[in-house]
């Protein structure tokens, strides 16, 4: 299936991971392998090709043989900056965004988002959960068309920043999973630690 998704992932480890005291979060420890590497592996096996957005650790990223892109501002501006580049590098027609801290991703992200973009021939998927009855958007999980490097450039440049109000300037729409544990992020030491019980 590798062959032919016309699909290329980008795994988003650009992040400042605050919360985790500061370290590169892709690098921390999970099941006894760096996080990234769960990410990598639920996700190579739904595209083409895979990027890696880093602005640190460089070196250690390409340990995986992909290649490593790193923000054009070195402001940590937030994810909108590693889609960004991703855009830019893509040689596919669909660029499909996972951050790198959720280790647990759906298997049947890239197949659920494109088959929703192509039936209403849209520019944008992104996912999102239903928590209590209430829809929660995802939106660091994001299929979207490769062209939308204009879009995103001529927004960016106007200053903004917030990836929800990118996604209202285009033909968007997104596809609610019901398996909440699967978009499970790791943003905290406390979360990490929970997250390695339940997936043990
Ligand atoms: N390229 C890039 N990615 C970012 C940036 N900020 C956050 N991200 C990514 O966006 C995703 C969601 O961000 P968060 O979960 O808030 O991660 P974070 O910003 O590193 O962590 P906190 O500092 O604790 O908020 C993660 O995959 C981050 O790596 C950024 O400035 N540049
Ligand atoms: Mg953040």
């Amino acid at each position: 299936m590798s062959s032919s998704t016309n699909i290329t992932g980008l795994i988003l480890a650009g992040g400042r991971a605050q919360r985790m005291g500061g370290i590169d979060k892709g690098l921390i420890a999970f099941h006894n392998k760096p996080l990234i590497e769960s990410a990598i592996n639920r996700l190579q096996p739904q595209v083409d090709t895979i990027l890696i957005n880093a602005n640190r650790n460089v070196t250690k990223y390409a340990h995986y043989g992909y290649p490593v892109i790193m923000d054009e501002t070195p402001d940590f501006s937030g994810p909108l900056a590693g889609f960004s580049m991703g855009l830019k590098n893509c040689k596919t027609p669909y660029l499909l965004t996972a951050p790198c801290d959720s280790p647990l991703l759906p298997t049947d992200l890239a197949e659920r988002l494109l088959a929703e973009l192509k039936a209403g021939d849209l520019d944008l998927v992104y996912a999102s959960t239903k928590e209590n009855g209430k829809v929660w958007a995802q939106p660091v999980f994001c299929l979207m068309r490769s062209h939308l490097e204009t879009s995103l450039s001529a927004f960016l440049s106007k200053g903004d920043l917030k990836i929800d109000r990118w996604f209202t300037t285009l033909r968007s729409s997104t596809v609610v999973f019901e398996d909440v544990q699967a978009f499970a992020n790791v943003n905290t030491p406390e979360e990490l630690a929970a997250l390695e019980k339940l997936s043990r």
